[in-house]
């Protein structure tokens, strides 16, 4: 009998889990899956380490609960864990404010904490809570362990992590926090372990899946991101508008007088591609679309991403690397070409054959700047730190 650990990654548009065998080394994949959200359907598809299916299903109706969601998976991965005992379950937690940064055991003073910073992060906290507070039913003699999204950008400091309001804000906490530091995190390492020579480099990773968001790094660190105090702020994503004058918001209470929930839904639910399209938030579903506000959102989609791309190279002081990464970075080759013609300016040279044929490497050799494609884990990101926690 092998002794196992559950990672969940709460995603806004699916949930990602990873079961992983513990011992000496790294830690090994037993069963990868996910439970996934396309214009209203869910579908479990899940896989065994060796790349054999083990599910690939509708999950749940439509209009299910998302109470009884963390139930029912951890009900289908207890009857997948065969011989493998779990020891121990890993959260990704996208928020963790100024207290949480470092992984720490969800103990219940831990959770009433987190579940306090839900208004900062609405799309996530609630859903990365739930499977937390289920698991302590089914086994509360479970160690469960917190691996928060804010970590990897923890060392942000003025200019970058500041809002121009005055100070008194800044103290209690009104900051940049930066999130998708769990993907950035596996990405600087992966780049570590394939470029060792390499770290030095000035890197833009961009992490685009339902949320997206950039990460400015050097020598595996953080130095600036899009996304800011919430998962809001930035390029544009599948239901969110991204960075939006606040005048805007200012306007819609005082003069069309929405209200508080109306403006966290509009904000949080109804902008970004879906908003401009129309036709949906999935990226799938707008390029096989031929509606041309589909055609719109992809452009803005585009426009924005080049835009904070450069923004990001100024922080770096020039850009030496870029990394696609996420759902839409790692399968949308079409983004990543649009993407790229935006930056030829700054030298960037594409290899349109490498791209379409799913290369790790998409820049020419002439190219100023270094394009790769990189499958991100959040999952395994997510068991090392918990494997570490127990030692
Ligand atoms: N083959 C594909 N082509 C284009 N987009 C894709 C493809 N596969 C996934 N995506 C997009 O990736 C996004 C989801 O990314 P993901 O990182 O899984 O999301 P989450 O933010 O929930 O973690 C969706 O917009 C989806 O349309
Ligand atoms: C922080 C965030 O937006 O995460 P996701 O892309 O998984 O929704
Ligand atoms: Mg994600």
């Amino acid at each position: 009998m092998t002794d196992a650990i559950l990672a969940l990654n709460a995603g806004s548009s699916s949930i990602k889990f990873g079961l992983f065998e513990i011992g000496s080394g790294d830690p090994a994949l037993l069963v990868r899956g996910e439970i996934e959200e396309k214009d209203g359907a869910r579908r479990l598809v899940a896989r065994s380490g060796a790349g054999q299916s083990l599910a690939d299903q509708r999950w749940g109706s439509q209009r299910a609960e998302q109470d009884d969601l963390p139930g029912d998976l951890l009900g289908w991965i207890e009857a997948h864990l065969g011989q493998d005992r779990l020891v121990a379950a890993g959260h990704r937690i996208v928020h963790g404010g100024r207290a949480y940064f470092e992984t720490c055991q969800l103990d219940e003073r831990a959770i009433a904490a987190l579940t306090a910073l839900t208004p900062l992060a609405p799309l996530h906290q609630p859903r990365s809570l739930a499977p937390v507070r289920a698991l302590a039913r089914l086994r509360p003699d479970l160690p469960q362990f917190g691996c928060f999204d804010t970590a990897f950008h923890h060392g942000l400091a003025p200019p970058v992590s500041r809002f121009a309001i005055p100070r008194a804000f800044e103290v209690r906490g009104i900051r940049r926090y930066g999130f998708h530091g769990l993907s950035y995190e596996f990405i600087a390492r992966l780049l570590a372990e394939i470029a060792p020579g390499d770290t030095g480099k000035r890197t833009v990773v961009a992490h685009l899946g339902n949320g997206a968001s950039l990460c400015a790094m050097r020598d595996g660190k953080s130095l600036d991101t899009t996304m800011g105090f919430s998962a809001l702020d930035g390029l544009v994503m599948g239901t969110r508008c991204g960075a939006l004058d606040p005048g805007v918001l200012l306007y819609l209470q005082q003069v069309e007088g929405l209200s508080i929930a109306e403006l966290d839904d509009l904000l949080y639910r109804q902008s970004g591609l879906l908003g401009v399209s129309g036709v949906s938030g999935d990226m799938r579903t707008l390029l096989a679309s031929q509606d041309p506000h589909a055609a719109e959102a992809i452009d803005l989609f585009v426009f924005r991403l080049a835009r904070e791309i450069t923004a990001m190279a100024n922080t770096l002081g020039g850009l030496d690397r870029l990394v696609f990464t996420g759902g839409i970075g790692e399968h949308a080759h079409q983004i990543r070409a649009l993407a790229a013609r935006r930056l030829e300016w700054l030298g960037l040279r594409f290899e349109d054959k490498a791209n379409l044929d799913g290369k790790q490497r998409i820049s020419r050799d002439d190219s100023r700047i270094e394009v790769l494609v990189l499958a991100t884990d959040e999952e395994l990101t997510i068991a090392r730190h918990v494997c570490r926690a127990i030692g």
